[in-house]
């Protein structure tokens, strides 16, 4: 199997590099634009984030921040881009990822699912049937969408945080950890508690 350069050298890159060895690559290697930073997860660090077009790789993001992912991925050629599955996660046969995403250890993707380019499905999260997720969305670990739940692009869901089903929250927000959101959040913020509301 190919090689797979991971750009960015972080935590999340660690478990990015786990499940990419588990999907068969033989060979993975990191860029990271902190020149102090030599290895990640016990791979190497080969140079900077913006090198990945000279290397012979596939390519993906290991950087939660969603607006530094999204300008990453959008500067590398799609047909350079793979997403990765976790073999113990649990993913619909009509579920469809796109590219630049991983899903992680013990998700679970009911049917009818979107989920769109470099997204985080985080540990132990679950998004039901018929949700629609935007492109470079957090669902944090261990949190929830009920059935028929739209995310909008950029948005992060926290850790244990529930969606209840049928509701949309729109681009751009942080969801606490732990809240649950019961109503469809239609402008950009930060919400927490229960039932969530707006801190800022
Ligand atoms: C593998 C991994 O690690 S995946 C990463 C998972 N991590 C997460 O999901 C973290 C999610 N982030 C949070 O929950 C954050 O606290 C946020 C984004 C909601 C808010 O962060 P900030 O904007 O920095 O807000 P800040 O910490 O200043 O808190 C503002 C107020 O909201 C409260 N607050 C913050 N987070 C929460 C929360 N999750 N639930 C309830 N109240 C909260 C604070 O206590 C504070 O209240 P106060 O003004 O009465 O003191």
């Amino acid at each position: 199997m190919r090689k797979l350069a991971i750009i960015g050298a972080s935590g999340y890159g660690k478990v990015v590099a786990d499940i990419a060895r588990r999907n068969g690559y033989k060979e993975i290697v990191f860029l990271d634009d902190d020149d102090s930073i030599h290895e990640c997860g016990g791979y190497p660090v080969i140079g900077k984030s913006t090198e990945s077009g000279m290397i012979d790789a596939d390519v993906i993001i290991g950087i939660g921040n969603a607006g530094v992912r999204k300008q990453i991925q959008e500067s590398i050629p799609d047909e350079k881009l793979v997403t990765l599955i976790h073999p113990d996660a649990v993913v619909a046969e009509d579920v469809v990822v796109g590219k630049g995403s991983v899903v992680m250890a013990g998700a679970v993707i009911n049917p009818g699912v979107r989920i769109g380019k470099g997204c985080i499905i985080n540990t132990c999260s679950s998004v039901d049937h018929d949700c629609e997720v935007g492109d470079y969305v957090h669902i944090a670990v261990g949190s929830h969408l009920c059935g028929t739940v739209s995310v909008g692009d950029g948005t992060w869901i926290g850790a244990g945080a529930t969606v209840s089903n049928n509701v949309s929250i729109c681009s751009a927000c942080m969801i606490g950890a732990g809240a649950v959101v019961v109503k469809n959040i239609v402008e950009a913020g930060s919400y927490v508690g229960l039932p969530a509301k707006k801190i800022k």
